[in-house]
């Protein structure tokens, strides 16, 4: 084999973070849609304990994309366990040209950028950080959690997503706070330019900047020893996933749409996402509800049940200073009793009051000024 043969190949790895529902999953979608021809793999990262993101990936998993499953990669994985990732996904044989790390919303980038570098894979190239920026919950998010500048600090790219969310002069003001030294593109649902996406190479000069020492931050270089899955210098305790609880709630009774709704109008302020797939039994069976709620934003989105999928209700809640039982109790209670007679249809209607919308804003119908759905902030 000629050392320019394929074998020689380098694929260009790019991690893809960015805070709880800004929208990573929704653009690594749209990477994989609209990449026209370029091959991309994916590895995915879920918080909680039921893969959502997993599932919720184009094509969902197979060769080409990954699952590192439950808790946040920059801990619960260790270099050499991305290795065997990246090993499988970089191999001649899977024929891809890039590779999509898709971080969960509450990992430390600098972590995975600094595992991502220090991969024994020779045919592993580090292809630049790209950090996705909700633009209507940054102002907020960066309240509760200033440690975020440090992760946009080190981003080659800042995808400035959710753009329909928001007035033309909030943008103008958020951009100016991110500025940094990394470009920011906008975007509404992740549509970016493939093309710029995978151009992003990180230049020279940040990588250089992406040495490892450089990536330490100051709490980390004095930070000791961690649990097993720390590298050196990972500074756990100041990861912003220790200050977040996940609740995973299964269910393979149906949900009653009046008493998840209630659950759901309710929810405590420290809830901050929820994602998963909602069977509401008899009320529609045909369909399963995609929901996410991001903050005060809350969607649901009905999609025919998959062909031999269990019907089941999943759900990841994530939060911080959360009552985890508690909030298990009030699921619980939302599971629909036992069926009698037809469901009433009004039923339905406090769901489907988040459906519609949603539906108009993908297709750009809404303004910003429309955004709110009934009952949001
Ligand atoms: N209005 C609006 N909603 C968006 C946009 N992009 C994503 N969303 C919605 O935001 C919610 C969260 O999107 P995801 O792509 O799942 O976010 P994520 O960053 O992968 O979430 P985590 O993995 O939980 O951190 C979903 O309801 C998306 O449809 C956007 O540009 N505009």
């Amino acid at each position: 084999m000629s050392p320019t043969g394929p074998t020689q190949q380098q694929i260009p790895v790019v991690v893809l973070a960015g805070f709880l529902g800004s929208g990573k999953t929704t653009l690594l979608n749209h990477l994989l849609r609209a990449s026209r021809g370029t091959r991309i793999g994916a590895i995915v990262n879920d918080f909680g304990s039921i893969e959502i993101d997993a599932m919720t990936v184009a094509g969902q998993l197979g060769d080409s994309t990954l699952s590192l499953g439950n808790g946040c990669l920059c801990c619960a994985v260790d270099a050499s366990e991305l290795d065997v990732y990246l090993e499988k996904l970089t191999r001649p044989a899977a024929r891809l040209d890039v590779v999509v790390i898709e971080a969960s919303g509450l990992a430390e980038p600098q972590e995975l950028v600094r595992m991502v570098l220090a991969s024994e894979n020779p045919r592993v190239v580090y292809g630049g950080l790209v950090e996705v920026v909700d633009a209507a919950e940054y102002e907020a998010t960066r309240e509760r959690h200033p440690e975020i500048d440090r992760h946009l600090a080190v981003a080659d790219l800042v995808v400035l997503n959710k753009t329909d969310r928001v007035s033309r002069a909030a943008l103008d003001r958020l951009r100016a706070c991110l500025g940094g030294a990394a470009s920011v593109v906008e975007s509404a649902y992740g549509r970016v330019d493939p093309e710029l996406f995978f151009d992003r190479r990180p230049s020279a000069e940040r990588v250089g900047q992406l040495a490892f020492e450089d990536l330490l931050d100051e709490e980390d270089q004095h930070d000791g020893e961690h649990g097993d899955h720390c590298g050196p210098g990972c500074g756990h305790a100041a990861h912003l996933h220790t200050a977040y609880e996940s609740v995973a709630f299964t269910s393979a009774a149906p949900m009653d749409p009046r008493r998840l709704m209630a659950f759901l109008d309710s929810r405590p302020e420290g809830l901050y996402r929820i994602k998963g797939f909602v069977d509401f039994g008899a009320f529609d069976a045909r369909n399963r509800y995609g929901v996410h709620a991001v903050g005060r934003f809350l969607r649901f989105y009905p999609e025919p049940w998959p062909p031999g999928e269990e019907r089941l209700t999943q759900l990841v809640l994530i939060g911080s200073g959360i009552d985890v039982e508690g909030l298990h109790k009030s699921l619980e209670a939302a599971v629909a009793p036992a069926p009698q007679g037809a469901p009433d249809e009004p039923a339905m209607w406090g769901v489907l009051r988040y459906v519609q919308r949603a539906e108009a804003e993908e297709t750009g119908e809404l303004g910003a000024a429309d955004d709110e759905a009934p009952g949001d902030g």
